[in-house]
């Protein structure tokens, strides 16, 4: 980071505040959506009670002796925040911690007969079947005798605003939407985007994934064409190594949304199709790093995931979350230019978000007062503003 003055981290204990909402209303709401999507055992109820009682008024617990990633945690530092309320340490930590910690109690990790049965997969299998889903798969057909820039680039907006299918935002944002102004980019670096392609011309592209489904089928969609283009000669997808903020995207999710596109007409059937040979070939790989799943930002990123993104021609990150963890998770002043924070970086690397949580930088004053003008601070976690920003290393 920085050594200008830092920012304050985000914390869940302001009652009232959107970090705290999601502790308080959001996480009780998504394990009712969990036991009300299985037929889930009394000892899986049991377990999901004393979660909820836990997560929103006792302390942070440890992990059991046998737990497969305890390790980890104590490195992630369980040790430190074992015996503080989940509102008083850090909310990157406390989130990420509620996900493991829901899929200790419905048995996902094992061992038994609920290993590997994601919670979430009711939801996300619904989302990618959806119409919605049918319409923008057929609008490729449109697309597909454009000029390639301008394929590249609706697609690239594909990509960016596919980051609105984040069910568990959905969950508690349903109807707020159409109170909001037309959604509007607030920040585009999506010129010095390509140029860093163009520049390294068959270079490697690595995208760390956000959502499943209707997010995540736009992301293949870009990936098949910047490959298909010959823009990059290898592409790296990054996913969850578990199920994950309700949403985001596991190996399990790739499959499904290949199965979609090859199972679609069309120019989707043909995206699907050539995804589907560039994993056989090498020239698409997927990577599942525990550190993907951490309640820590990237600039705590181990070494050999540094030295993974630091090789990468540009790595394009999306979503909210990893905005955050871009940016350590700080109330920076909105004006506060995004290459100064995203220091941690260790490659040249894109952020495509759609803004759902309160943390912002690289904006131009005009802009946020724009903002303040017409939504007050609603802007920072509707979901209906997105941005591009790009830091190249220097
Ligand atoms: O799927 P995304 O874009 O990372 O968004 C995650 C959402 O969840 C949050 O963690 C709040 O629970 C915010 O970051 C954001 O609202």
């Amino acid at each position: 980071m920085p050594d200008t003055p830092s920012a304050p981290l985000l914390l869940g204990n302001q009652p009232g505040s959107f970090p705290h909402s999601v502790l308080a209303e959001r996480h009780p709401a998504i394990i009712q959506q969990v036991r009300e999507a299985f037929p889930y055992e009394p000892g899986q109820h049991r377990a999901l009670d004393e979660l909820l009682a836990n997560c929103t008024g006792g302390e942070i617990e440890p992990l059991p002796a046998d737990a497969h990633d305890r390790d980890h945690w104590e490195t992630w530092g369980l040790g430190e925040y074992t015996g503080r309320s989940w509102f008083d340490v850090p909310w990157l930590w406390s989130e990420s911690w509620f996900y493991r910690r829901l899929l200790q109690a419905v048995g996902y990790f094992g061992p038994g007969p609920w290993q590997g049965v994601d919670p979430f997969r009711p939801f996300k299998v619904a989302e990618l079947d959806s119409a919605e889903t049918d319409e923008e798969l057929a609008a490729l057909d449109g697309l597909a005798g454009r000029p390639a820039a301008e394929q590249a680039q609706a697609l690239l907006h594909g990509s960016l605003w596919g980051n609105r299918a984040d069910l568990g935002f959905r969950l508690s944002a349903e109807g707020a939407r159409a109170a909001d102004a037309a959604p509007g980019l607030v920040a585009d670096d999506s010129d010095r985007l390509w140029s860093l392609l163009d520049k390294a011309d068959g270079g490697t592209l690595y995208l760390v994934a956000d959502n499943a489904g209707r997010e995540l089928v736009p992301d293949l969609l870009l990936i098949a064409h910047l490959l298909h283009s010959g823009l990059i000669a290898q592409a790296v997808l990054h996913v969850k190594p578990y199920p994950y903020y309700v949403s985001d995207a596991t190996t399990a999710d790739v499959v499904d949304a290949l199965r979609r596109l090859t199972g679609a007409q069309g120019a989707a059937a043909a995206y699907g199709r050539h995804l589907w040979s560039a994993l056989g070939d090498g020239r698409l790989t997927l990577r599942a790093h525990p550190f993907s799943s951490a309640p820590l930002p990237y600039a705590e990123m181990p070494g050999d995931l540094r030295a993974d993104f630091a090789a990468a021609t540009l790595t394009i990150v999306k979503g909210d979350l990893n905005y955050r963890r871009l940016v350590g998770d700080r109330l920076w002043e909105p004006t506060t230019p995004f290459a100064e924070v995203a220091t941690c970086f260790p490659g040249p690397v894109a952020a495509l978000r759609t803004l759902k949580s309160d943390v912002i930088t690289g904006l131009d004053a005009h802009t946020e007062a724009a903002l303040v003008a017409a939504e007050e601070q609603r802007w920072r976690t509707s979901g209906t503003h997105a941005l591009i920003q790009v830091r190249d290393v220097p």
